[in-house]
C-alpha cells in the first residue's frame, strides 16, 4: 500500500477522536494535511469544532476546507492536538519539524490535554535518534547557538534559504552517536538563542501508526489497539 495511503489512514483515525464542541490543534506537514481534510469533510457533514493552527500554512488549508482556525496566543487550553512525525519509538518520545514548525508545534502540544501523533509505518523506529533534530535559532546568535550544538556532538546545518514563521532559522542536527534524548533536551535548551528544538519526549500521548493499511494505536500508558 502507497504511503500516502497509510498516512491517510493514520489521519482519519485520529479524526475519529474529535467531538462536536472540541478546541482542535492541528498539526503541519504530509499527514497532519491528511487530517485537515478529513476534519474538513466531518464539518460539511456538520461537525461543529474550532481549530488552532501550527503554523501558516495549515491555517491556509484549515480555512480552504471551512475550519475556523483561532489565534492561539487567545488561548491556555485546547482539547485535542493532531499532528505528523519523523520519528516515534514506542516510548511516545518523537522527532518533529521536517517542515520547520516544531516550535509552535510544541507550543501547542504543550497546551492540549491530549497530542496524538499520525504517521506511517516508515516513522516508527525502535528508539529515536536517526533523524536529525531541527532546533529554532534566534538569527542574532546563529554562530554562538551552531557552535554550541557542534559541541554537543552534532553535525550542524543551517537550513540554507529557509525563515520559520516566527522570522528565525533552522539549524539541523544530526547526533551519529545520538546522546541520552533527555539529557540532549535539557541540554539545547539550556543554550542561550535556541528558541525550540524537535524533540517531543512528553507532549505525546497517543499514536496512530498504519503501515499496510493496518492501523496501531499506541498510547503513553502502553496500551495499544
Ligand atoms: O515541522 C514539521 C512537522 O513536525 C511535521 O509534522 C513532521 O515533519 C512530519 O511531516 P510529514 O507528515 O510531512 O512527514
Amino acid at each position: 500500500m502507497a504511503k500516502d495511503d497509510d498516512k491517510r489512514l493514520a489521519a482519519g483515525a485520529a479524526v475519529a477522536e474529535v467531538a462536536d464542541g472540541m478546541l482542535v490543534g492541528l498539526g503541519t506537514g504530509s499527514t497532519a494535511a491528511f487530517a485537515i481534510a478529513a476534519l474538513g469533510r466531518r464539518i460539511a457533514e456538520g461537525l461543529r469544532v474550532e481549530a488552532v493552527a501550527t503554523s501558516e500554512a495549515t491555517a491556509a488549508a484549515a480555512r480552504a476546507v471551512g475550519v475556523v482556525v483561532r489565534d492561539f496566543s487567545t488561548i491556555a487550553t485546547l482539547d485535542l492536538t493532531i499532528d505528523g512525525a519523523d520519528e516515534i519509538d514506542s516510548r511516545l518520545f518523537a522527532i518533529k519539524g521536517a517542515g520547520g514548525a516544531m516550535l509552535r508545534e510544541k507550543a501547542v502540544a504543550a497546551a492540549s490535554r491530549r497530542m496524538v501523533v499520525i504517521a506511517d509505518g516508515s516513522k516508527r523506529v525502535a528508539a529515536i535518534g536517526a533523524a536529525k533534530v531541527p532546533v529554532e535559532v534566534l538569527p542574532f546568535a546563529s554562530a554562538s547557538v551552531v557552535a554550541a550544538l557542534e559541541r554537543l556532538g552534532a553535525a550542524v546545518a543551517v537550513r540554507a534559504g529557509y525563515v520559520t514563521d516566527n522570522g528565525n532559522i533552522i539549524a539541523d542536527c544530526h547526533f551519529p552517536a545520538m546522546p541520552d534524548p533527555r539529557a540532549l533536551a535539557a541540554r539545547i535548551a539550556a543554550i542561550p538563542g535556541a528558541l525550540g528544538h524537535g524533540l517531543f519526549l512528553d507532549e505525546v500521548d497517543a499514536a496512530y501508526i498504519a503501515a499496510d493499511g493496518n492501523v496501531t494505536r499506541l498510547e503513553r500508558d502502553g496500551s495499544s489497539g
